[in-house]
């Protein structure tokens, strides 16, 4: 019997270190980072549909447009199975801050592919499903793939690294951090040693495990600065991604909320668990069986 409908959470990631080791002749760049996921995320509904049609709504009307990625995620699943007639309604509630490191769009274009595999019955591996992804942005396959990680080469290369279950109080500060300027200054540092896997041993925000583009983020842009300087009253503290989300980590969801319950009015943010497999996954297991 088909499925027709799939209600899905697609979860924030994190980047507990960043490290960039070197730039290749094309212009990308060769990094090593842990991926972990957050128990936090948008809410999706694919329901099936016969007329061929591919739809999106969304409570951010800004979002419904052809350049979605949830939208080029079931293009790129029509253009690899052209013989797949059904269609599909999608709604996407936006829970994820936009821009801020915490991979939301390619976490919605992950979540796409792995949905319509299923209710489409297309039967693609989810190997193949990470190579579309790819497509799409440097940070879909590790949602695809779901298991927290090691990302290297320019992103595409995930060894699976599962690490303790914390909790994480991440800051939202309201401004856009553009990736690919950043990642064209040359101001950034380029030279981080690499590490071998075998001897990466993961222990926290120590200072071996840094986020390359932090200085530089800190520097330009004061409200990321600001939201850093707060926590590191705390708790050591980093930026995921380019930015701008900055996060500190703590045992327990108890020791996260005292914290987050001292946050002034001008700064904003959430409390979420780390997760060593994606909730999408977990949720996809259920409502499959
Ligand atoms: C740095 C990360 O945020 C870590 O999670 C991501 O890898 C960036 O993911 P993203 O925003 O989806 O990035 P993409 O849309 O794939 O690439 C944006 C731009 O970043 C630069 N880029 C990206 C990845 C990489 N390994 N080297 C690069 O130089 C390229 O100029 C590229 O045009
Ligand atoms: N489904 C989507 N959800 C959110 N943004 C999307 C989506 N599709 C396309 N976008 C565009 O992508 C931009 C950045 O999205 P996203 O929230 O993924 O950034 P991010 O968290 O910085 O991601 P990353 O960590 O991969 O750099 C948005 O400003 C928006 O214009």
């Amino acid at each position: 019997m088909p499925i027709n409908t799939l209600k899905l959470t697609s979860p924030a990631k994190l980047n507990l270190f960043l490290h960039i080791s070197g730039q290749l002749e094309n212009g990308y760049h060769e990094l090593q980072s842990l991926f972990h996921f957050l128990d936090k995320g948008d809410e999706l509904t694919f329901e099936r549909t016969n007329d061929g049609i591919v739809t999106l709504e969304c409570n951010l009307s800004e979002l419904v447009t052809e350049q979605n990625l949830i939208i080029k995620a079931a293009n790129a699943l029509k253009a690899k199975v052209p013989q797949a007639q059904d269609g599909v309604k999608i709604n996407l509630q936006k829970v994820l801050p936009m821009g801020g490191g915490v991979g939301g769009g390619s976490s919605n274009a992950a979540t796409t592919l792995l949905a319509l595999n299923e209710l489409w019955s297309l039967n693609l591996a989810h190997s193949e499903l990470e190579v579309i992804g790819k497509s799409l942005g440097a940070d879909v396959p590790i949602f695809v793939r779901g298991r927290s990680s090691i990302a290297e080469g320019i992103g595409e290369k995930l060894t699976d690294y599962p690490i303790d279950e914390k909790w994480y109080l991440v800051l939202t500060p309201q401004v856009h951090v553009n990736t690919a300027l950043l990642f064209s200054s040359t101001e950034l540092p380029r030279n981080t040693k690499k590490i071998d896997l075998c001897n990466i041993n993961y222990t926290g925000l120590t200072p071996e495990h840094k986020n390359d583009f932090e200085t530089l983020v800190y520097k330009n842009h004061p409200d990321v600065a600001k939201a850093i300087d707060w926590l590191l009253e705390y708790a050591p503290a980093r930026l995921t991604g380019t930015g701008a989300c900055v996060f500190s980590v703590f045992e327990s969801k108890q020791e996260a909320e005292s914290i987050f319950n001292r946050l002034p009015a001008d700064l904003s943010g959430f409390i979420a668990q780390g997760c060593n497999i994606s909730v999408t996954h977990q949720q996809l297991r259920e409502q499959l069986s």
